[in-house]
């Protein structure tokens, strides 16, 4: 029998559910997640399950994690990997600090694996009895984004009505072809939809679902509503939920997703302007330039009492500089990020923007020589602690509309090295 491995306790998820539910939350009965994460993925057609697939430097699986470690009335969370994938699942709950993951042996098929699941939550690996949750959520490792709102409409729903799960409309029609490759009938679009995940479910039905379902519905099922409802006669309560529950399957999905975490960390950046007149004007103009291009920025004058919560918060900071080469005040929104471990889940993005003004007001001046490898080598050693470095240098100009053109030009720079997060491009300093 496949056996599971604990790196965490259930204790202290207990704890922390007692806590939330002394006063905060409606959910007042346990409710634990099974993780299907078991399959070989082969639609995407790479070699690395797509669970185990990397993007902005993480692998799908932890971003999944994440997603119900985030939600304080979700008791225990049981990851379900293949064999093979033991020792890669336990390093990764290791490098990303995750807790109270249960690991545990998948089967054969997506049923299989659940029910291993399932099983995991009310029997340790000797056999002994576990206290059971009340609810299970079912869902599959390879959807990451699911919302705790949404979380909570579906376990509701499940302690009610034995069952429930998460529905979209149909983008396609469904057709029904002949053995010969023909069309037999058409479904009218309208009556069906597509079934995606989340479900949840009361634990005994799902348990006895899968005690009692065939060999077949191991081997071929693919509908853990269908088994609660031919073995245990529960109807499943649906609920439409938003379309980022959508499934990674194939290679491209990992990309949608990448880009999903990108617009999510996007939204916002903090300018930090040490204090003096010209830099508070650029930041300024900066902050209207950009806030046109959809991103929300906060100006403030350094990053210390009140202000040091932006380096709890922000993903994006883009520091200021006037006539003074010096990396100083980078180093230390680095030295703080790296401090507190910020980078640990995703890629923070720190822009150094130098201002250049001559005491005549041209702009002929140019990058004076250290700064390019000094650049180079603070984002060097930056980017191996997943802090992407970029420097922006910009000339002050009298001149009205030559000026508001290169605000505007670091306004756009700014905003696509935001939203591209590429660690091609760390360590440059680039012309506005
Ligand atoms: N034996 C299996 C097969 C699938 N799954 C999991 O079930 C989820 C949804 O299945 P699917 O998208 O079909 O994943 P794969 O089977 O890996 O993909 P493919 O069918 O392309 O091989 C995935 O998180 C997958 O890892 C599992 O736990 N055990
Ligand atoms: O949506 C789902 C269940 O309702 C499942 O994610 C889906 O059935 C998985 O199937 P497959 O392994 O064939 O992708």
């Amino acid at each position: 029998m496949d056996r599971p491995v604990e790196p965490g306790h259930f204790s202290a998820c207990e704890a922390r559910l007692d806590k939330h539910m002394a006063g905060l939350c409606s959910v007042d009965f346990p409710v634990a997640v099974v993780l299907p994460a078991g399959g070989s993925g082969e639609r995407t057609g790479l070699l690395t399950p797509k669970q185990f697939c990397t993007f902005l430097n993480r692998p799908l699986i932890s971003y999944t994690i994440q997603t119900f470690e985030r939600v304080p009335w979700i008791q225990s969370i049981v990851v379900v990997v293949a064999k093979e994938s033991l020792d890669l699942m336990m390093d990764i709950i290791h490098r990303f600090h995750h807790r109270n993951v249960l690991v545990v042996h998948g089967g054969s098929t997506r049923h299989r694996s659940i029910f291993n699941g399932v099983r995991a939550l009310s029997e340790g690996e000797d056999g002994t009895a576990r206290v059971k949750p009340k609810v299970v959520i079912i869902h599959d490792a390879v959807r990451p984004f699911v919302e705790e709102d949404f979380l909570l409409k579906i376990t509701m729903a499940a302690k009610e009505q034995g069952a429930a799960g998460a529905i979209r409309p149909l983008v396609s029609t469904v057709i029904a072809t002949t053995l010969e490759g023909y069309l037999d009938h058409s479904l009218e679009r309208t009556k069906y939809r597509a079934s995606e995940m989340p479900q949840g479910f009361i634990y005994d039905v799902i348990y006895q679902a899968y005690q009692r379902c065939s060999e077949s519905d191991f081997e071929f099922g693919t509908e853990c509503l269908h088994l609660a409802l031919q073995y245990c006669g529960t109807n499943a309560k649906l609920i439409e939920g938003p379309p980022t529950l959508w499934k990674v399957t194939y290679k491209r999905d990992l990309a949608a997703a990448e880009s999903i975490v990108k617009e999510t960390l996007s939204q916002s950046a903090c300018v930090v302007t040490g204090g003096s007149a010209q830099a508070t004007e650029l930041a300024n103009a900066l902050q209207r330039s950009m806030s046109a291009l959809d991103m929300e920025v906060d100006v403030i004058s350094d990053l210390i009492g009140d202000n040091a919560k932006s380096l709890s918060k922000e993903w994006n900071f883009i520091q200021l500089s006037v006539n003074s080469s010096c990396f100083s005040e980078v180093g230390r929104i680095l030295g703080a990020l790296e401090e507190a471990d910020r980078a640990l889940l995703h890629p923070v993005v720190i822009i150094w923007v130098y201002l250049n003004v001559s005491e005549d007001g041209s702009s002929a001046s140019e990058p004076t020589g250290g700064e390019p490898a000094a650049m180079m080598e603070l984002a060097t050693g930056a980017k191996l602690g997943n802090i992407l470095v970029y420097g922006i240098q910009l000339h002050h100009s009298k001149e009205a509309t030559l000026w508001g053109r290169s605000v505007e030009k670091v306004a756009q720079m700014s905003c696509a090295l935001i939203r591209d997060r590429s660690p091609a491009l760390t360590g440059q300093l680039l012309q506005a």
